[in-house]
């Protein structure tokens, strides 16, 4: 907020939150030294009229990682991935976004550079069928007069269907989205998000609605996105989610990033306590 700390950290410092040697000492030695830094938030503050909602976080995400957002309700995780995907610009500080500066001014345009949200309230059509749901508002079109084009329908269910392969989905892409299970919906939106061709995905508590079963799948899934060379942010309540598939846990506590964590190398009450109190016991 003051502008005390530097506006650009070095690699070492840029992972984790100022002031705690601890701290400091388990999030760098994770670091894979050849991993190659996608984002890097430097100093990142914003505030809504008087509430701060992120105050100086400053935080890396490297290639082909998953990395998980956790914190309390009002932490600030929201705020903080929005600032990835365009939805906020930083009021203080600056986004790094493959070694360049970036200051996108909504998700279009982080979408254009690679950048994909997967929100938790999916906004399927249940009346419409997987083709039409991941292909709305940008359907192929088949050559045509005027402004309008002739949807290519054959295309957009040949679209659907490879992307129904890579999720490892037996479904045809004309079945009616209500048919589907909750971990099928989900998927369904990370094969829109997918038909955009993204490196880095955002998803915002992508299993919380989800059964066992559909938790599971949405894992694979991840897993795979991650093994095809996609950075993956996940915004997450569950710490089940976390353990089980971050590479590292980043955690929030009233606004500021006060830990990031190896899953490797923590238990879970050290993480609830972080979450609970913005500090270890
Ligand atoms: N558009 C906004 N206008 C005003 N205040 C906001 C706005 N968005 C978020 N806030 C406030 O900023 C703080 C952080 O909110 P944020 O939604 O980022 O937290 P969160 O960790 O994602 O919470 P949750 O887990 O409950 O979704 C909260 O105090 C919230 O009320």
């Amino acid at each position: 907020m003051d502008g005390e700390q530097p506006d650009t950290p070095s690699t070492d410092s840029a992972n984790v939150p100022s002031g705690d040697s601890a701290t400091d000492a388990v999030a760098t030695d994770e670091i894979d030294e050849e991993s190659a830094e996608m984002i890097r938030l430097e100093s990142v503050t914003k505030q809504f009229g008087r509430v701060v909602a992120v105050e100086d976080v400053t935080l890396s995400v490297y290639e082909e990682e998953i990395l998980a957002l956790v914190g309390d309700n009002g932490a600030g995780k929201s705020t903080l991935t929005g600032m990835i995907s365009g939805v906020h610009r930083p009021t203080e500080g600056r986004v790094v976004y493959d070694g360049e500066p970036v200051r996108f001014s909504n998700p279009s345009e982080a979408r254009e550079r690679g950048i994909e949200t997967v929100y938790q309230d999916l906004a399927l059509m249940n009346d419409l069928d997987i083709a039409t749901n991941i292909h709305v508002g940008k359907f192929p079109k088949r050559v045509s007069v005027g402004p309008f084009g002739v949807i290519d329908w054959e295309r957009t269910y040949e679209n659907t269907r490879e992307i129904l392969d890579f999720l490892n989905q037996d479904i045809r892409p004309d079945t009616e989205v209500v048919f589907l299970s909750g971990g099928q919906r989900q998927l369904v939106a990370i094969g829109r998000a997918l038909s955009f061709d993204p490196d880095v995905f955002v998803l915002d508590e992508p299993t919380s609605a989800l059964s066992v079963a559909g938790t599971e799948l949405v894992h694979e899934t991840m897993r795979q996105l991650q093994a095809e060379g996609h950075t993956q942010v996940v915004v997450s309540h569950s710490l089940e989610d976390v353990f089980d598939l971050a590479d590292r846990i980043a955690v929030m506590y009233r606004g500021r990033l006060v830990d990031v964590v190896d899953p490797d190398e923590t238990d879970r009450e050290t993480v609830t306590e972080l979450i609970t109190t913005g500090s270890r016991a």
